[in-house]
């Protein structure tokens, strides 16, 4: 289920809601634009499937979607915890690439088929936190100034979707606001 934090984007970020009522939290995210939508999650997936069984698993769905909003490119992004040497490394890496506050010139258009992950939207003086979690398909304008936490232990899969067959490219503002807001951790460990 999505857990929506909203904060004021000050130098001491104030807490304005918490909320994981669905039709408070789809009315919070309309205000600016983002849409929220659930799909039924398709059990059985193993965390290691690769991207074609994924897309195989929601072909219907992600046709409807690319038919309707004309996407050109579809992948699949995950990260979960192994045994590897290099685990504590790469998922440093791979938290830190979207850590910081940017835009697209695309839609960030992401359907969440495991695991969670935070998408932070700085609009209009505020700061929506979207813990998106399994079934959540979330659509966020192009131009939208956000960032994208998925902790320190990541572990999720998403299916994305590009009018762009370079798929991901990121302006970066520049802007320090994601060092105040609470992060991945910190807002998962305090939900109740
Ligand atoms: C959950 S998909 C990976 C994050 C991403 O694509 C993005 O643009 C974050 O801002
Ligand atoms: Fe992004
Ligand atoms: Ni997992």
């Amino acid at each position: 289920m999505t857990y929506l934090t909203v904060y004021t984007d000050a130098d001491a970020p104030e807490t304005l809601l918490r909320t994981e009522d669905p039709a408070e939290v789809a009315a919070a995210l309309k205000e600016i634009d983002v849409r929220l939508r659930h799909w039924p999650v398709v059990d059985g997936l193993a965390d290691d499937a690769g991207q074609d069984e994924i897309l195989e698993a929601y072909r219907d769905q992600v046709a409807k979607v690319v038919a309707e909003e004309g996407y050109t490119f579809v992948d699949v992004a995950q990260l979960h915890p192994d045994d590897t040497p290099d685990w504590a490394e790469r998922a440093a890496a791979a938290r830190a690439k979207f850590l910081n506050e940017h835009t697209h010139d695309d839609d960030e258009v992401r359907f969440f088929v495991s695991g969670s992950g935070i998408f932070y939207l700085h609009v209009g003086g505020k700061v929506h936190a979207v813990l998106c979690e399994p079934g959540d398909l979330l659509s966020v304008p192009a131009k939208t100034t956000h960032w994208f936490d998925m902790g320190t232990t990541p572990d999720f899969t998403a299916i994305r979707f590009f009018h762009d067959d370079d798929g991901w490219v990121g302006d970066f503002t520049g802007d320090s606001i994601a060092s105040r807001i609470p992060d991945y951790d910190t807002i998962a460990a305090g939900r109740s």
